[in-house]
């Protein structure tokens, strides 16, 4: 009936609480056998599926009923309609310290947890030293929970759940709490986890999210608001973020500027100037990290206020020549140039670089310079340029975008103006061999 791949499926899963103005209502209403209490739906018609391998995150602003769907997939929470469909043994991590008794010591609730996983008493003894390993709590295994900071609930429970021979976790935002020498563990264990098993976690943390996740659902007052690709809808989510801080303004109010965009003359000297400078290295060599590199999107998805707009984003040489094609461990400059609508008093310009995954590999903006230099003001009808110099790493092969950003203000707070998605695209063909997400210029010496 179900393919045997599939260790998660929800399925139009809703849940409905009874809210009593007061405690004595829901004794009333037992009583009188009359409803004392408003309905309130915490997720409504949420369907999911995760296969073996597959890590789906669950993102959404407080209260957007994360947490509740998560309970409903663990079984500690009873949907209201629809359906949950487990294939496999579930460990879950939920809110901090759940699951534990205060009153016992760390190693009494593993012992009580690990029965209610399925392990036998012996079985657990027998892991109880990798667990140990694992949560590096030292003599404080000994100690009752309570004593606990929450960086140690979450050491403990973690390294619960990596011993109870799980098919599916629902891990809920805790990583958080850990340093990063545990995050780093607990995410090494993961991406381990994730050759055998499903995960279903709940992070506000786009940038996990894309780095584990192919998949996304975003849950606003308990509906599904976006599904998809993690990329994309992390994608939606910073929009949303965004509109927040600045106020809500749609993509469609671009469109007006794109005519007006596509008569810039830097843009048109951009294009002229368009030339491929080391082609013929390129041509000769064999021992290179390609890169071709396409021209800036205007139609690029984007959000922000408006007040100003990224009119081109372009990579060029030494010589200011715009490259089609770069060499990797070359020295490259970024340029954004940007147009204003209205006087902006701080100009800050800066970009990252992504993966397909939509990881954030590096990128770099304006202020630190700014506050060195002093900050650059525009006023409306001019145009500023930033330009960011840096050696060319050397990038595994794949698609890599350059996400581009123009505000107002300074780093910790700003309006954003524009946020260019994908300004620019540009694809490694590298075929040496590289490890890691991002490989640095290295002088080695052998003696
Ligand atoms: N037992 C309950 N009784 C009544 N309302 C509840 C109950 N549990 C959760 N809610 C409500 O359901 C909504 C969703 O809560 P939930 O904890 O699932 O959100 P969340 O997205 O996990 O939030 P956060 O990011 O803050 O953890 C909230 O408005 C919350 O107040």
């Amino acid at each position: 009936m179900y393919s045997e791949d599939i260790l998660i499926s929800v399925r139009n899963v809703s849940k409905c609480f009874h809210i009593y103005e007061k405690p004595a209502d829901r004794l009333f209403e037992m009583l009188l056998r009359k409803s004392r209490s408003e309905k309130f739906w915490a997720v409504k018609n949420v369907s999911l599926q995760v296969k073996r391998g597959e890590a789906v995150a669950v993102i959404g602003r407080n209260g957007s009923g994360k947490s509740t769907l998560l309970q409903m997939v663990c079984g500690t929470l009873q949907p209201t309609a629809g359906e949950v469909i487990l294939n496999g043994k579930v460990a879950a991590l939920l809110e901090l310290g759940a699951g534990f008794n205060p009153e016992y010591t760390g190693r009494e609730n593993i012992y009580f947890s690990g029965a209610i996983y399925g392990l036998s008493a012996e079985q657990v003894s027998d892991r109880m030293h990798l667990i140990e390993e694992f949560a590096e709590i030292g003599d404080f295994i000994d100690q009752p929970v309570k004593t606990y900071s929450s960086g140690m609930f979450v050491r403990l429970a973690f390294a619960l759940i990596v011993h109870v021979d799980a098919d599916v976790l629902v891990i809920d935002e805790a990583l958080a709490v850990g340093d990063v020498f545990f995050t780093q563990k607990c995410m090494r264990f993961i991406r381990d986890f994730l050759k055998r098993g499903a995960l279903l976690f709940v992070s506000h943390d786009t940038n996990s999210v894309m780095s584990f996740c192919r998949d996304a659902l975003w849950l606003d007052k308990g509906e599904v608001l976006f599904a998809g690709s993690a990329k994309y809808v992390c994608e939606k989510y910073l929009e949303d973020y965004y509109s927040e801080i600045n106020g809500r303004k749609s993509e469609e109010q671009f469109k007006e500027q794109e005519n007006e965009l596509k008569e810039n003359p830097l843009e048109k000297a951009g294009h002229l100037l368009f030339r491929d400078s080391r082609q013929d290295f390129v041509v000769h060599t064999n021992l290179r990290m390609e890169y071709s590199v396409e021209l800036f999107d205007c139609n690029s998805a984007s959000f922000g206020e408006g007040g100003g707009r990224i009119i081109n984003v372009a990579m060029h040489d030494k010589e200011k020549n715009p490259l089609s094609w770069v060499i990797g461990g070359e020295i490259v400059t970024v340029r954004i140039s940007a147009h204003f609508r209205q006087q902006f008093k701080k100009i800050i310009l800066g970009f990252v670089v992504r993966n397909k995954n939509g990881q954030h590999l590096f990128g770099d903006n304006t202020c630190v310079h700014s506050l060195q230099h002093g900050w650059l003001g525009k006023n409306e009808g001019e145009v500023a340029e930033a330009l960011f110099t840096f050696v060319m790493p050397r990038l595994p092969a794949g698609d890599y975008v350059i996400s581009a950003a123009l505000a107002d203000g300074m780093q910790d707070q700003h309006v954003m103006h524009q946020w260019v998605h994908d300004a620019l695209v540009f694809r490694s063909h590298s075929n040496s061999i590289s490890s890691g997400l991002v490989g640095l210029p290295v002088q080695i010496e052998l003696r």
